[in-house]
């Protein structure tokens, strides 16, 4: 199996790109199953393995798709010709539930395999099943497959207020509600930039949403859509992740293309951590001189800190003088990094949803596990401050998110490689 090994000690300096977001790009391509004619164009699509099984599923379906270089994707989903996406190809990451809302909405039926992702909680799928039941669909929940049925052949419009601001409930009954008949008001929705994302991508196809990016937003049913082109938004969590880098080998990194816009709480927290971060032309720029402070962090929905950044700031607290504590409350188990993390010689420990890690002068390098994307972000940062070297294995996690992340680091002057046919080692 793959690994990664970093040996640690280089200061990072250059520049680096952020790609397009996964995060987005997941829900714009399960958009374009909407679309009964045209072609749509996506821009600045990452070359992530999300993004390949989300292709499969799409071909599975009978869409085309056809890369036409420079990032760009061509998709057309005229031919679909079934409404099952095979759980076998459903499982492998979570977004691919997406499916569900465009194929219920366009064809008024639809049956999808249970997904995949991330294990870094229960991930329960109860909100988006709710809002279809809520919009008239029948549900059928077998051991594999969800079955879902619009009797009246369509959708229909509905006010549905989430318990949760669930960003992947949130996209699915959007797109869900674009083709039904009626108004849609989804209450209590997420905020995040994905969401707004996907309503431009939307009303390009000719939907008609609205107030995306606040609580409430409001879709107006269409007839019909067409294929549309777009830009896909820099990914926050990538460029948030070459941030922190910058900030815990003390280095000078610009991160083209992040927008700070995205990232507030992120600039927020490593500002008071001691980085200085300035907002380029072309992007943002991380610096640190000084010593690192320790920090008090909560994650929580746009605008909060985000959770998919919470286990890299761990990476920089565990050489952070001092005290701090990082809590968790958007999933229940995301905090198994800190394990790795204290192979490596950190000092943490976990009080309820709360860690508490009181930084080391010096982490050890080590085998450690990227037990899932960002954990194996950490691990890689980690890496870069700590004495020796220290190896990362189940890399296809990290592979899942982040593009050529070996390359780009060494790009910035880590002592970073990845390697081949090592024998995976046994972590409990
Ligand atoms: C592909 C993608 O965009 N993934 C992101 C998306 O995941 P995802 O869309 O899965 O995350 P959600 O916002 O849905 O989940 C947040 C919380 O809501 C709970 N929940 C969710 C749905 C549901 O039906 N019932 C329920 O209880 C989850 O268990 C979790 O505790 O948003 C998360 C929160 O910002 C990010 O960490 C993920 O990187
Ligand atoms: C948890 C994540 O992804 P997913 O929802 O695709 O598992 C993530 O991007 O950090």
């Amino acid at each position: 199996m793959a690994l990664i090994v970093v040996q640690g000690g280089q200061r990072l300096e250059g520049t680096v790109r952020a790609y397009g977001a996964k995060n987005s790009v997941l829900p714009l391509l399960a958009a374009t199953l909407l679309p009964e004619s045209g072609t749509s164009l996506l821009r600045d699509v990452p070359p992530l393995s999300d993004v390949h099984h989300l292709r499969e599923i799409l071909h599975a379906l009978g869409c085309q798709t056809e890369e036409a270089g420079d990032g760009n994707l061509l998709l057309n989903a005229q031919h679909v010709d079934t409404t099952e996406a095979p759980a076998a190809l459903v499982s492998k990451l979570r977004a691919s539930f997406l499916v569900m809302g465009p194929l219920l909405s366009r064809f008024g039926t639809a049956r999808v395999g249970l997904p995949g992702g991330c294990s870094i909680g229960s991930r329960p799928i109860d909100l988006h099943l709710e809002g279809f039941e809520a919009m008239g669909a029948d549900i059928e929940l077998g051991e594999t497959y969800i079955d879902a049925r619009a009797p009246l052949g369509r959708l229909q419009g509905a006010e549905i207020t989430l318990r949760f601001p669930s960003v992947g409930a949130t996209q699915n009954l959007m797109m869900a509600a674009v083709l039904a008949e009626g108004v849609t008001v989804l209450d209590n929705a997420a905020k995040e930039p994905e969401i707004v994302d996907l309503a431009d991508f939307l009303n390009a196809m000719g939907a008609d949403v609205r107030g995306a990016g606040s609580e409430t937003i409001s879709i107006y049913g269409v007839d019909s859509l067409h294929g549309a082109e777009h830009s896909i938004i820099p990914d926050r969590i990538e460029s948030g992740t070459f941030l922190v880098a910058g900030a815990i080998t003390g280095g000078d990194v610009l991160v083209e293309g992040a927008q700070a816009i995205h990232l507030l709480p992120v600039i927020e927290k490593l500002r008071e951590a001691g980085a200085t971060i300035v907002e380029e032309k072309t992007g943002l720029r991380v610096t640190r001189t000084g010593r690192l402070r320790p920090l008090d962090v909560t994650t929580g929905v746009h605008p909060g800190y985000p959770t998919d950044m919470q286990a890299q700031l761990t990476a920089l607290l565990a050489v952070t003088p001092g005290t701090s504590y990082v809590t968790e409350t958007v999933f229940e188990n995301r905090f198994q990094h800190l394990d790795e993390l204290a192979r490596m010689g950190a000092n943490v420990r976990i009080d309820g949803q709360t860690a508490v890690i009181t930084g080391v002068a010096c982490l050890q390098g080590a085998d450690v596990a990227a037990t899932d994307l960002r954990a194996g972000a950490a691990m890689i940062l980690a890496g870069l401050v700590a004495e020796g070297e220290t190896r990362v294995h189940a890399i296809h996690h990290i592979e899942r998110g982040y593009v050529d992340i070996v390359e780009r680091f060494r790009q910035l002057g880590a002592n970073v490689h990845r390697t081949e046919g090592v024998r995976e080692l046994q972590f409990k």
